[in-house]
């Protein structure tokens, strides 16, 4: 019998995407819900490793404007809730953001006096200081969307991301950086303490050399039916 969540049942993003098509648009399992349910994952990994101390804590979620970006929009939310002191750093402008799911979510962190927002196309010296002195960060740039060479302002997100001494970093379904099939990286790649990633494990999360960048992978089921995998696997 293979084992489940190791190499042998890894998938491709590709192979990702059609389930996610199945789910959304065969099944009706939308998503905004798939959504809502990798924030709550992402949220629910955090209160366990922290033991749900985490009032106070300085939480920055650095979020891209795709769908990766969404679930830590998502997370921060529910994070706020414990107390934490939640900020999203979002690289580009609201209008950038790509998805009705992520524009949703946007649009309710907009409203949140407990969630600070910082947006722009640029990574400035208080988004640095930002991320430097983050308890947790959450890492949302990129995730199975990943294309082409990484420019500004993402490429400065992932260097102080990388030059925090103390934040426990989280990397959301992908350290951003590396290619969710082959695990190579792009041109630069967050190294994260751990990963969680949706669904299933992706190929490139186990690949040789990953794990330096990934730390420990965890698999969070988001609710897709195992039915919308039905002709993809
Ligand atoms: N079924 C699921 O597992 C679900 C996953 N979710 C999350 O969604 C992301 C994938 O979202 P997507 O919007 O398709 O892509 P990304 O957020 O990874 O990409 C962002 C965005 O950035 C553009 N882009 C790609 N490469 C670059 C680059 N080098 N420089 C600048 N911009 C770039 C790209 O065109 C995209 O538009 C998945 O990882 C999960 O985290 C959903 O929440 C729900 C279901
Ligand atoms: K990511």
């Amino acid at each position: 019998m293979k084992k489940k969540g190791g190499a042998a049942a890894a998938i491709t993003s590709d192979q990702m995407y059609s389930i996610e098509e199945n789910g959304h648009s065969g099944i009706g399992m939308r998503r905004f819900l798939m959504m809502e349910n990798a924030g709550h994952g992402i949220s629910d990994f955090i209160t366990g490793k922290f033991k749900q101390q985490l009032k106070n804590k300085k939480i920055v979620a650095v979020c891209g404007t795709g769908n990766n970006g969404g679930d830590g929009l998502v997370a921060v939310r529910h994070l706020a809730g414990y107390g934490a002191k939640t900020s999203v750093v979002l690289l580009g402008s609201p209008s950038d953001i790509k998805s009705e799911e992520a524009k949703l979510n946007w649009g309710i962190v907009e409203k949140m006096d407990s969630v600070e927002i910082i947006f722009g196309k640029e990574v400035s010296d208080a988004v640095r200081k930002k991320i430097l002195s983050a308890d947790i960060i959450l890492d949302g740039i990129f995730g199975t969307g990943i294309k082409r060479e990484i420019k500004d302002p993402h490429a400065s997100a992932i260097d102080a991301i990388n030059k925090s001494k103390k934040a426990y970093v989280l990397a959301i379904d992908v350290p951003s950086g590396l290619d969710p099939n082959t695990g190579s990286v792009y041109d630069k790649v967050v190294r994260a303490d751990a990963t969680i990633t949706f669904h299933r494990m992706k190929k490139g999360l186990v690949t040789k050399g990953a794990r330096k960048y990934t730390g420990p992978v965890r698999v969070e089921w988001i609710g897709i039916p195992p039915e919308a995998e039905r002709g993809v696997l």
